[in-house]
């Protein structure tokens, strides 16, 4: 299995750490070319108006909207849910639209408001961190809900799209790779 990890910028280096301890390959996904490498794709998070026009400038884009409607499996976190959405409140940009979900792209508040709790994922419980999280305030019918957190879901499924708010990698916890990686 060869996962690639979107690498223009964020937290690239500790989902590569998850995939390789997971013994699977990994590649650094910067040029559209390297989508034909991989079975599937993970978007870390960072800043997104810095990512979307990185990958504006690389065409990455087009090229994650085509290699998606192929079919291609993209599991994107916090900053990558963002850009995986429909639509963004306050349109700071135009996402990818590849996740029927409206998102407030700080909804759980600035960096001082970042967080470490447990959430519920298949009747298990996971230590995740929110930092500078976004907040899904709608779904579209298609969406399937996968983890609530204070009555708000945080983590959803569509097809072959798989987002997340918070950050699972930073607290070395494996459980969302392994169902992203059931979903390949
Ligand atoms: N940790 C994160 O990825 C934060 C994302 C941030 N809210 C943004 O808009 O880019």
């Amino acid at each position: 299995m060869v996962i690639g990890v979107l690498a223009l910028q964020g937290s690239v280096e500790e989902h590569c750490n998850i995939v390789l301890s997971n013994c699977d390959k990994t590649i650094l996904v910067k040029h559209p070319s390297d989508l034909n490498k991989i079975d599937a794709l993970i978007i870390p998070g960072g800043e997104s108006t810095t990512l979307i026009r990185l990958l504006k400038i690389k065409g990455l884009d087009r090229a994650l909207v085509e290699a998606s409607n192929r079919g291609l499996k993209i599991w994107g976190t916090c900053a990558g849910l963002i850009l995986l959405s429909k639509k963004i409140l306050c349109n700071s940009f135009s996402p990818l639209g590849l996740i029927d979900i409206v998102v407030d792209r700080n909804g759980y508040g600035s960096q001082v408001d970042s967080f470490e709790t447990e959430i519920d994922f298949f009747n298990n419980k996971s230590k995740v961190r929110f930092i500078r999280a976004p907040k899904i305030v709608e779904l579209g019918s298609s969406i399937e809900v996968l983890s609530i957190y204070n009555g708000e879901p945080i983590a959803v499924r569509s097809k072959n799209i798989f987002v997340t708010s918070f950050h699972p990698e930073v607290t070395n916890n494996d459980t969302f790779y392994k169902y992203f990686k059931s979903l390949i």
